[in-house]
Formats: C-alpha cells, structure tokens, sequence
C-alpha cells in the first residue's frame, strides 16, 4: 500500500527582503493529517517568518521553492484564491488574536458569522457548532459565554475564543504563532489542552514556540530553527531524548528540570555563548559555527541536512 501523501510538504523554501537579505534558507519539512510539527528555536531565527510564508502572508518578501497543501502548489495561487484557502482549508492564530475580535458584537455573533460562511447550515445548526466550539477549545459554561463581549473575557478566554473563530471553518491545517506566550501558567496550559483536543478531532498543527516544553508535550514531530534554517528536525521524542546537532543539544541544557540540583549545590542554567547573528550577517558556512563548541575547518562550508539517526541534522560532525 502507498502511504497517503502529506497534508504540507514544504520543500527547499527560501525567503528574502527585496533587498536581497535570506530571512529563511531551504526550509524543507512535511506535515501529515492529523500531525503536528513545532518550530522551536531563538527569537529571530525565521520561525514567524516561515510560517507565515506558507499561507502567503508576507507578500513584501521573495519567496521560493514549494509548498504543498492539499497537493496543490500553493504559490501557484492568486492572492484571491490564498486568501480562500487561508478561510477554508488553513487558519492562523497569533499571539494577540484576542485584538481582531470585534469590540461591538458578541463572540457567539462573530464565530456564528464565521460559521455560516463557511458552512452552509441553518441557524440553528450554526449555534449548535458554536456551543461545540466554545466546548472544545475549553471555554466554561459556552450558553452563557457566546452572549459576552470581548472586553468581558480574560486573555486566555480571548485567546481560547479566537482558536473557536479560526477552527470555525473546520480547516485541515491550524498555524498557531506563539498562540500562548503572554498568558500565564495555568492559562498556557488550558490553551495547549485546547490544542491538544483540536488534533484528537483530526486537525492537523504547526505550532511556533520559543518553548520546548509546549512541542514536547503538544507535538509529534519538531524542527529546530537557527538563522533562517532548520538545524534538526524529526519525531519530538527522539530529538528530545537523543539531540543529534551541538545547537539542539545546548537548547535543551537551556531548559530547566525539576531536579536542577547537582552535588547539593543548584547547577547553574547554561546559557549558549554567543549571540544569533542578524540576516545580513549569517555566516557562509555552517550559521552556527561561530557559537558551536565542536567548530573545526569543515565546518566552514555550508552543511546538507542529513539522515542520521531517525531524523535530519545539518551537521558534518553530527
Ligand atoms: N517583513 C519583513 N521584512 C524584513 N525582515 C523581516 C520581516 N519579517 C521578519 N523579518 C526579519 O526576519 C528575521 C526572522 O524573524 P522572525 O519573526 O521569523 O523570527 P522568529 O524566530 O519568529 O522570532 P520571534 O520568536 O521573536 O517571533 C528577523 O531578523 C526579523 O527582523
């Protein structure tokens, strides 16, 4: 049997500014039905950028190579037919989603409207889908939550209301940009169970976080961006358990543990030396050379991702 083929496939995807500064260089990976990717890596190492340019959001910026979607080339579309797509097949959530909800109306009026634009249904079957919404993204009490304005609810119901509004048009594919970082604690985590019930429902995911906690817990399958390009990628528990690039390796040393003590003494949270550099300054050969503990000659040219261990590295000494 011939597996089914990838709901995305993104493949060799480069953008630059119209001045020709490479925000992103060859970008490849694939994301299945049902699955879900996060994009992990330091501010300002393209992952916005990249997930952006897959819907066609940032038409300033040259981009190539291809994206995939449904088996369809996605740049070969119209503005007009992206902009379909993104209503349809392939929503977005960002950070501050709870800003581009509309003040005067009502959050059930809104998500209703959304519905019946994308669904043809009556009323009353309209209202049913929203009660189902406001359920799955984890809303209390969802009878006397869509008759609230958007200033009555807090940020994390905001936030859980614009995923209601973006899933409204049952897409395959949810892009979610950092949909949890200004929240606190415990409402990160009821948005991540909101996810997480999203993709029970067969939805698949890109989810972009600076957290590796968040893509341990909410994602099958991670790539590690750094400068515009993926360093590692593969499932999230093999790179977890076994990092294979010296950059995923000195992430995850970044990231606290429970146990945080060594020799009686707390150790010391590491911190990777170094700066990013910025996009006009990205080194030629491997971009992270300049802060990688392993740097020798060879790694003065740029470095093929490869096939090592279950997953792709770009690394020579990987
Ligand atoms: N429209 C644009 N035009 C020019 N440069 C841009 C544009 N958008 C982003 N950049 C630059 O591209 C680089 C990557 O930005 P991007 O927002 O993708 O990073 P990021 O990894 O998502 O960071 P953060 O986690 O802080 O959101 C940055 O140097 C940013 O300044």
């Amino acid at each position: 049997m011939t597996p089914a083929p990838p709901l995305l496939d993104v493949r060799g995807l480069s953008v630059a500014t119209p001045e020709g500064i490479t925000l992103v260089e060859d970008v490849s990976f694939l994301v299945q039905r049902g699955g879900s990717l996060g994009i992990v890596g330091e501010s300002g190492s393209g992952k916005s950028v990249t997930a952006l340019t897959i819907g066609g959001l940032v038409p300033e910026l040259i981009v190539t190579g291809q994206r995939v979607f449904q088996g369809q080339d996605l740049s070969a579309l119209s503005a007009k037919a992206l902009r379909a797509k993104r209503g349809s097949d392939l929503a977005y959530v960002f950070q501050d989603a709870g800003t581009s909800m509309l003040p005067v109306r009502t959050i059930g009026a809104q998500i209703m409207e959304q519905i019946r634009l994308h669904q043809n249904v009556s009323r009353h079957m309209a209202r049913r889908e929203l009660i189902t919404l406001l359920q799955m993204v984890g809303l209390p009490d969802p009878q006397e939550m869509q008759h609230r304005y958007v200033h009555q609810l807090s940020g994390g119901m905001r936030q859980r209301a614009m995923i209601a509004m973006a899933i409204s048009c049952q897409p395959d594919l949810l892009i979610a940009d950092e949909p949890n970082s200004a929240l606190d604690v415990t409402v990160q985590a009821q948005i991540l169970a909101a996810l997480r019930r999203l993709q029970k429902s067969g939805m698949a995911l890109i989810l972009v976080t600076h957290d590796i906690g968040v893509v341990a817990e909410t994602c099958d399958h991670m790539a590690v961006f750094y400068s515009g390009m993926i360093l590692e990628s593969g499932p999230t528990h093999l790179i977890l358990s076994r990092p294979r690039h010296p950059y995923t390796m000195a992430l995850l040393a970044t990231v606290p543990t429970l146990e945080g003590k060594r020799g009686g003494r707390p150790s010391p949270l590491p911190i990777i030396r170094g700066t990013l550099p910025h996009p006009s300054a990205r080194p030629t050969g491997c971009v992270f050379a300049p802060r990688c503990p392993r740097e020798g000659p060879e790694c003065h040219v740029r470095p093929a991702l490869r096939d090592i261990d279950g997953r792709q590295v770009r690394c020579i000494k990987a």
